[in-house]
């Protein structure tokens, strides 16, 4: 193994797997720290950890228990992928897993660099853009957990961070690896601007003998050259069966793809109120759902509005954790029923998801869109969408996919 990555979320991880597997490497996501050894002829190895939004300690010790098998599978540099709208909260996570690692690997300067241009997240004057918007003004201030009210990384990484937080700015990446490396002087979190594909080239050449990275899939985007890897299309074997998507996202983007999908498919949705209360019978769901004659849809997706009266009603990690039982649940009893295309929307979702169906290792497939692949586990098909991903057909799309060898 070249090249470890600790992701701090499911889609993130599948999100950073095809970044490293479209550069031409062999890439397994595993689902948190493996017990045994990996396959000797991967080049890099993601682990998924569902640690944004973990207990801090609880983060720090998984983080680092990582890094450390990562380390000996023979991984000479770590890359921490957060999310590209560097989703945390006051406390965490990145910061105080961030330090631990750091700490851990002896590094020096660490890069950070969350931009990811495709799907619109431009790192500028050390502020986070998302399309023309500042973070703060991007719909990512009304996540129901890591609400993101400050687009001044440095200042939201300095809140986290006990160590110096720095900023490499656009005029000095624009000179090239060279100069960037030359900015990378002191003991310090670097926040990295990079508004192109071009500037992350860049930032990852720089990088070459860093023993530490942090930032969302684009920081990868270099890496694969440093050791000699060159392009290639992932593959993906056809699988059938019936399909299903469960989407327990409310971001903007996925509410788009939730009303798209419901205009010509069944749907069923979930309410937070009803799940906390412990009213649902998740065996009759499982029935409806595989009562349907197309892929049907469940889902709590919610506007802000609902979602903070139920997070009044209830706690915010309440909420969260009754709706995410329910899909962990759900999952594994659609399965059994036959369901081998699953599509599923937003990070701790998908966590909850993957974890109910006791997958321990994903194959990276082709892209359905920037930032999403298929990927394989066993003889099922998924999809593990981030929030703010794809466009309003992707969940049709990605069912169609699957289908299709490629
Ligand atoms: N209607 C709702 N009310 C309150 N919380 C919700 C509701 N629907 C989903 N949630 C919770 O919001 C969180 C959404 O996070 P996630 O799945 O990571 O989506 P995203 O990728 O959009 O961030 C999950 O913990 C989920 O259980
Ligand atoms: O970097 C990104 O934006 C994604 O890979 C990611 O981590 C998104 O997280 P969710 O929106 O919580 O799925």
């Amino acid at each position: 193994m070249k090249l470890g990555i600790i992701a701090d979320d499911f889609t993130g991880a599948s999100d950073i797997g095809l970044t490293l597997a479209e550069a031409g490497m062999a890439v397994a996501q595993f689902i948190g720290v493996p017990a045994i050894k990996a396959d000797p002829s991967l080049d890099a190895g993601v682990i998924a950890l569902k640690s944004r939004t973990a207990p801090v300690e609880e983060a720090v010790t998984e983080s680092i228990a990582a890094c450390d098998w990562l380390s000996a599978q023979g991984a000479e540099q770590i890359v921490l992928k957060v999310c590209s709208t560097f989703d945390s909260t006051a406390e965490g996570n990145i910061g105080p897993v961030l330090d631990a690692l750091a700490k851990r690997l002896n590094a020096g300067s660490v890069i950070v660099c969350p931009a990811f241009p495709e799907n619109g997240r431009s790192v500028y004057q050390g502020h986070l853009f998302v399309a023309d918007k500042l973070l703060n003004e991007s719909g990512m201030q009304d996540h129901p957990l890591t609400p993101m009210k400050d687009a001044d990384l440095r200042r939201v990484l300095g809140a986290q961070s006990s160590r110096e937080v720095g900023h490499i700015p656009t005029l000095t990446v624009l000179q090239g690896a060279g100069a960037i490396k030359a900015a990378l002087t002191n003991d310090a979190h670097m926040i990295t601007d990079a508004i192109t594909d071009a500037d992350l080239i860049a930032v990852g050449q720089a990088a070459k003998d860093l023993p530490l990275l942090c930032g969302g899939s684009g920081i990868a985007m270099g890496l694969p050259a440093n050791f000699g890897l060159a392009a290639a299309a992932p593959t993906w074997q056809a699988i059938t069966g019936s399909g299903a998507v469960l989407s327990g996202s409310c971001s903007i983007a996925t509410r788009n793809q939730v009303d798209s999908f419901m205009a010509d498919a069944p749907s069923f949705q979930i309410s937070a109120d009803r799940a906390v209360a412990g009213e649902y019978n998740v065996d009759e769901i499982a029935e409806w759902v595989l009562a349907q004659e197309q892929p049907p849809l469940v889902h709590s997706s919610a506007d802000p509005v609902v979602v903070q009266e139920a997070q009044d009603a209830h706690g915010t990690g309440v909420a969260a954790a009754a709706i995410e039982k329910l899909f962990a649940q759900l999952a594994p009893a659609i399965v059994a029923g036959g369901v081998r295309r699953l599509v599923v929307a937003g990070g701790e979702t998908s966590g909850a998801v993957v974890t109910g169906l006791g997958a321990n290792t994903l194959t990276i497939g082709p892209r359905v869109a920037a930032g999403v692949p298929l990927v394989r586990f066993g003889d099922i098909a998924l999809a593990l969408k981030s929030g703010n991903f794809g466009d309003p057909n992707f969940f049709a799309e990605a069912l169609t996919m699957m289908e299709r060898s490629a």
